[in-house]
């Protein structure tokens, strides 16, 4: 593994800065500064590329990716509830509601123990890293010894992370044994782990950034919610929470509040260019619109929104109307950390809603969106700029002023999933095989920030 600050890859991969366009890279030179920023990308029909290849090379800093490997962007993972890592594959056929009290609530406040935090969260990142996923927003839970931990940890293991203590204090709504004493803790803990993270000593470079977390509105008081809406406000931190979920989730809130979540989180200051909402299936218009002119950006969990939401996101839809998407794995409402199934989910669930399922209906009436499919480059662009962008954050493309989050997918890896065949596989067909077929085994090298992470 190699270390590529300072250093020039000479590779070959795909990268998407523009939504529909694939750019496929060929014997590309990216060079690399001294701070994992991207420096320069050169094409061998450019001006200077022979010149670079063979300084970098006389110089011993002109690093060769093999014959059969192909560069990607780091993956970006917009929803993962980090403490439901042992909970994985477990408890999906019951409703969001009885899976919180039954099964989540009681596993995350296990965390308590910082041992069991330790040994859980230690896997999580070293299992996300291995699957490519260079930056992931992580609600932690309520305590503020295990989230400071998940901080720790995702420094020392290299990965990209925007981490949050959990808030939840409604009492109606969250267990005795797991909830936030007032809303004063709440925010307090909140703020607590801001400043951690802030001033963590191994943390110069901003590797990790902390998130003001919400959990949804049903567990969080008017009061601790007004709170968090201005530390939002005056710390220009990232915010993120669930928003209209499921059925349960959406008419809570229009009980409650009278309203949508979307408007709802609005009124609090809750909305903004640094937020993101998780799932955002049940959206009205109007939601649609405030969260475009909010600049805010919704985490689209396919995997995840089968098990829980009783509805899908309208992504197709968001995505014309100029709404930031990305997606997440949404561990553990969806059952696998990766973000290739991630891809694929968001692909096969867009099919669906385009085509209906109601085979007693005639074909013209069994849909309800017309036109709703995206393919593998949408899949691939959302999980690469699109998480970028969603966190407003230099990642997801290779570009200068971007940083170097990358992986080396070895298309020939036996124990692998991808099977090229010279003859068909051709341009961005390659990359189409990636996304639809990789697996671990396909992932043999992660860098985030020029350092090798897997
Ligand atoms: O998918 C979900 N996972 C959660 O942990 C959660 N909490 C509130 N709403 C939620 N949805």
């Amino acid at each position: 593994m190699t270390h590529l600050r300072g250093k020039t890859l000479l590779a070959s991969g795909f990268h998407m800065p523009e939504r529909g366009t694939v750019d496929e890279l060929t014997d590309a030179l990216i060079a690399i500064g001294a701070d994992g920023v991207i420096q320069s990308v050169r094409r061998p029909d450019e001006a200077g590329y022979e010149a670079e290849k063979r300084a970098r090379s006389a110089e011993g800093n002109l690093v060769t990716l093999p014959t059969g490997s192909f560069l990607l962007p780091g993956l970006v993972d917009l929803h993962v509830h980090a403490p439901q890592y042992p909970q994985l594959g477990q408890a999906l056929d019951v409703p969001l509601e009885v899976w919180l009290h039954q099964y989540t609530f009681p596993l995350e406040a296990r965390y308590a123990d910082i041992a069991f935090a330790r040994r859980s969260y230690g896997l999580l990142v070293d299992d996300l890293l291995a699957s490519g996923t260079t930056t992931a927003l992580y609600f932690a839970t309520i305590h503020q010894d295990a989230s400071r931990l998940l901080a720790d940890l995702c420094l020392e293991r290299g990965q990209r992370a925007l981490i949050g203590k959990v808030a939840m204090d409604n009492p109606d709504q969250c267990p005795d044994y797991y909830r936030d004493a007032s809303p004063e803790a709440a925010i307090g803990g909140t703020q607590a782990l801001i400043d951690y993270i802030h001033a963590h000593p191994d943390n110069e470079e901003r590797l990790v950034r902390p998130v003001i977390t919400p959990r949804f509105i049903p567990s969080c008081t008017d009061a601790a919610l007004e709170g968090l809406g201005a530390l939002a406000r005056s710390c220009g931190c990232h915010v993120q929470t669930h928003c209209s979920e499921s059925d349960w989730a959406h008419g809570y809130v229009l009980e409650r509040h009278g309203m949508t979540d979307t408007e709802s989180l609005d009124r609090f200051g809750l909305l903004g260019r640094r937020s993101v909402l998780a799932h955002a299936n049940f959206l009205t218009r109007l939601d649609m619109e405030t969260i475009r002119v909010r600049q805010a950006a919704v985490a689209h969990c396919p995997v995840s929104n089968a098990y829980f939401a009783n509805a899908v996101f309208p992504l197709k839809a968001a995505l014309e109307k100029g709404l930031h998407v990305g997606l997440g794995t949404d561990i553990s409402g969806g059952p696998i950390g990766s973000m290739f199934d991630a891809m694929r989910g968001a692909i096969m669930v867009s099919r669906m809603l385009e085509t209906g399922t109601d085979p007693d209906l005639p074909p013209e009436a069994r849909s309800r969106q017309s036109n709703s499919r995206v393919d593998f480059r949408d899949a691939f662009y959302l999980a690469t700029t699109g998480g970028g962008i969603a966190l407003d954050l230099p990642i997801g493309r290779f570009e200068p002023g971007y940083q170097f989050d990358a992986l080396a997918i070895d298309t020939t890896a036996e124990n692998g999933t991808i099977r090229l065949w010279d003859d068909l596989d051709r341009g961005d067909a390659v990359l189409q095989k990636i996304v639809y077929t990789a697996s671990k085994p396909n992932i043999a090298t992660v860098w985030v920030s020029g350092r090798p992470v897997k």
